[in-house]
């Protein structure tokens, strides 16, 4: 039986007066992959923000491996191993990719190459090219590659197949099943078909609440999740 990586109890956030999230629990196990639906503005961007440590929740508690991650900066959080994948694929243009993926492992300055470039052997071509210059499907194997270099424990990626062209959304979905043999996964999604593919568990928010925990093997399908988006 794998042990819990995360627990995020009574979770309730805020973006000054305006609440956001209300008493979400979640829980996520060692290697497992846990996706998070629901439909635009439901809170599954402002639940990543706040585990990952840039949105300070109202109260909840969100404790991985025994430290309570509420209140710590979000540099603290990463060093823990929880990398950050955020929707908007924001890379230093100026940069070149090398640069941008090692500048995610800096402050650890443990870099393994091995998983980045077996990935994504397109970023070795890549590697001196400003990355400003990357498509979006390239943008996104370098946010996934820059988080992956400093070995996580978990990561939360947000709408990782947004605006992406089939190939892609079919290589990033055998990527975070490969992933998951080192690393236990919170994917925010849209796409059904992809998430229900990988996921062991999904969670469905609406309104800042949490509606749904489906774990069930049979109900884990595009069918059973789409009147949650
Ligand atoms: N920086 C912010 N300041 C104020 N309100 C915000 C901010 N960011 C998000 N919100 C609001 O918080 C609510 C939840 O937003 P959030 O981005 O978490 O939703 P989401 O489920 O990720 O949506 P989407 O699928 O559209 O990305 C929305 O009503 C949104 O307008």
């Amino acid at each position: 039986m794998s042990k819990p990586i995360l627990v995020v109890n009574g979770l309730n956030a805020s973006y000054g007066e305006s609440k956001v999230l209300f008493d979400v629990s979640i829980d996520v196990l060692d290697k497992q992959v846990v996706g998070c639906v629901g439909r635009n503005g439901a809170g599954k961007s402002t639940l990543l923000k706040s585990i990952a440590g840039f949105l300070h929740p109202r109260s909840g508690t969100i404790v991985s491996d025994g430290v309570d991650l509420v209140g710590q900066p979000a540099y603290t959080i990463a060093n823990l191993g929880i990398k950050y994948i955020p929707q908007d694929k924001k890379v230093f243009s100026d940069l070149t990719v090398r640069e941008n993926l090692e500048l995610g492992s800096y402050a650890s300055g443990d870099y393994d190459w091995d998983p980045v470039l077996t990935f994504f052997p397109k970023l070795k071509v890549l590697m001196d090219r400003k990355a400003g210059y990357l498509s979006g499907g390239e943008r996104q194997m370098l946010m996934i590659g820059r988080a992956i270099l400093g070995r996580p424990k978990l990561l939360l990626v947000d709408e990782p197949t947004e605006g992406l062209a089939p190939s892609i959304v079919t290589h990033l979905k055998d990527v975070f099943r490969e992933l998951r043999r080192s690393a236990a996964l919170v994917i925010v999604e849209q796409n059904l078909p992809m998430i229900c593919g990988i996921a062991d568990k999904i969670y469905a928010l609406n309104e800042g609440r949490l509606m749904a925990e489906i774990t069930e093997r049979d109900k884990i399908t595009p069918e059973y999740c789409e009147p949650y988006l």
